[in-house]
């Protein structure tokens, strides 16, 4: 099953387009990232799929609800029910606490305190964030606010998962850390995720990556069960793709066995 399909979306400022006519969609539990040269459209793309930009043409179905279709009062609804969100700079509300920002969309759902309470504690024990509910987010490190802000962004079982460089933040340890997380939400809980990075190494956790080139869908690759060879494949469309030198950062390179 698609959860999200993707019809001949563009984006323009101005007279600029900076998305043009991009068509793909992801199945139900898909892992799937976006790359490209700095300025080529990535962010742009993700929030136009996250009904937070509204693209210029073209049609976005997430399950079979068009967004294009929904009013301006009822986006945010349909963000807080379908959709969760990671960003590098984590977003997350420091006059609060953690377990107040985890249940943030929980409460504005208004759910019920029995099943609030259930499902903070089965997502913060997946993530192993109990012992930080009562802490404010300015007391926490890169890596704890991260973890706080994906437990904000699956508490509600959305149907897809958006992240934009969500390591951009941190340092090596912290990243990994947060990579297996997304691993084990894609593996164990078969989410369905589109993430954003500039890191190969990133990347090669997803199971498809979409390459775009000023604005448009230049290419994909997919992993199979050739990790090392998918990871060369990136570190190849990269170089093809050229860019500034940030592109080419990377955390670590990986090792591997054979
Ligand atoms: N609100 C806006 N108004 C005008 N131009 C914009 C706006 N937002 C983005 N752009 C332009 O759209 C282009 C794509 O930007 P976008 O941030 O989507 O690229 P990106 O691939 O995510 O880049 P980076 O990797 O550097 O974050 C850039 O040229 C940017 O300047």
């Amino acid at each position: 099953m698609s959860i999200l399909r993707v019809n001949k979306i563009s984006k323009v400022y101005g007279k600029q387009p900076v998305l043009d006519r991009i068509s793909f969609s992801i199945e139900s539990g898909e892992f799937v990232g976006i790359m490209g040269p700095s300025g080529s459209g990535k962010t742009t793309l993700l929030r136009s799929l996250g009904t937070l930009d509204r693209p210029t043409y073209g049609e976005v179905w997430i399950k079979d609800e068009s967004t294009f279709e929904l009013q301006q009062e009822n986006l945010s609804v349909f963000r807080r029910k379908k959709l969760g969100f990671v960003f590098q700079q984590f977003d997350l509300l420091d006059t609060l606490t953690v377990e107040e920002n985890i249940l943030l969309p929980l409460i504005l759902n208004k759910n019920d305190i029995p099943s609030m309470k259930q499902r903070l504690q089965e997502v913060t024990t997946d993530l192993g964030i109990e012992n930080l509910l009562k802490m404010r987010i300015d007391s926490l490190s890169g890596g704890q606010k991260q973890k706080a802000a994906i437990a904000r962004a699956i508490i509600h079982r959305p149907d897809l998962l958006l992240a934009d460089e969500p390591t951009g933040n941190l340092d090596s340890k912290a990243s990994r850390e947060i990579m297996e997380i997304f691993n084990s939400l894609h593996k164990q809980n078969k989410t369905t995720i589109l993430l954003v990075t500039h890191d190969p190494v990133i990347a090669s956790y997803c199971d498809r990556l979409l390459f775009l080139k000023d604005g448009q869908l230049y290419n994909e690759i997919y992993k199979g069960d050739d990790q090392k060879g998918f990871f060369q494949k990136i570190l190849d469309m990269l170089a093809l793709l050229g860019g500034d030198r940030r592109d080419f950062y990377t955390i670590n390179f990986p090792k591997y066995d054979s």
